[in-house]
């Protein structure tokens, strides 16, 4: 059984992964005599990672800290300082091309921040983009304006808005649908032809994957990418 950990900018998930399975981990109790290796990833600095490792390493049991590669298998990085991209997006891109072979993605993770990266049928990362999460978006405005305010009920909808929250909330919605749509183009200016699989990730995932016709959200694609990635880079390393 492996323990897969993904550190990000406000929090620490954790599952148990076995028989192609994720399990909820409690991480307050975790059954250390079962697993048989940590593989996480952090794209934030956590002392409750820290004192997992350590724990780990009391158990006896190995870690291994997921890092971006120019090269992994057929998957390639878009960025010139690998080092520079975000784990968590180089996890969902593995995903993505693993889930979706020879099929071009666009691969949206939308939490506190929203990513999206251009993933080619043939493993060619073509980049991507950082945005505001939905939430960002919003309270970015409220706080800086003397009277755009935010009612804490109104929805995020692909609609005009007719009053202040309304105006707000659908303007961050469509900003973000804009901008997946406009992936699109990059994907056609590099002769990819083929429909692309649009994938979502994250918490406000759910409700942008019901946005576009055809395309799927999938809450563990990180994690799935953890898995993923340990596997390919000890083939890799076996080369
Ligand atoms: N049903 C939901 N469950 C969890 N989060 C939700 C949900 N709907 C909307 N959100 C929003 O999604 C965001 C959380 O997203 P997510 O869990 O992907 O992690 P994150 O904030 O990006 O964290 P990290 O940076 O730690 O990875 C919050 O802004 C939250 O308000
Ligand atoms: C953009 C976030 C914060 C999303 O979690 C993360 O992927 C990150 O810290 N990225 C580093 C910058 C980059 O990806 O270019
Ligand atoms: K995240």
């Amino acid at each position: 059984m492996r323990l897969l950990i993904d550190v990000g900018n406000t929090s620490l998930k954790a599952v148990l992964w076995q028989n192609q399975e994720a399990q909820p981990a409690n991480i307050n109790n975790l059954p250390w005599q079962h697993i048989t290796e940590v593989v996480y990833a952090c794209v934030g600095k956590s002392e409750l990672m820290a004192e997992l490792l350590a724990q780990a390493s009391t158990h006896g049991v190995p870690s291994f800290e997921a890092n971006v590669t120019k090269q992994l298998g057929k998957l390639s990085c878009a960025y010139d300082q690998v080092g520079n991209l975000g784990i968590d997006r180089w996890l969902a891109l593995i995903a993505g091309f693993t889930l979706y072979p020879d099929t071009p993605c666009i691969i949206v993770d939308a939490g506190t921040a929203t990513t999206i990266d251009v993933l080619a049928d043939n493993g060619v990362h073509l980049g991507g983009w950082i945005l505001p999460g939905l939430d960002l978006m919003t309270t970015s405005l409220t706080q800086n304006t003397q009277r755009v305010f935010d009612d804490g009920t109104t929805p995020f909808e692909d609609k005009l808005g007719k009053n202040t929250p309304n105006g707000l909330k659908n303007g961050a919605l469509v900003a973000t649908i804009g901008a997946i749509e406009r992936a699109k183009h990059h994907l056609v200016q590099n002769n990819c032809s083929q429909i692309p699989k649009i994938i979502f990730a994250g918490g406000y995932g759910a409700l942008l994957q019901q946005q576009f016709t055809g395309s799927i959200f999938d809450s563990l694609l990180v994690m799935k990418g953890l898995n993923y990635w340990r596997d390919l880079s000890k083939n890799v390393q076996k080369v």
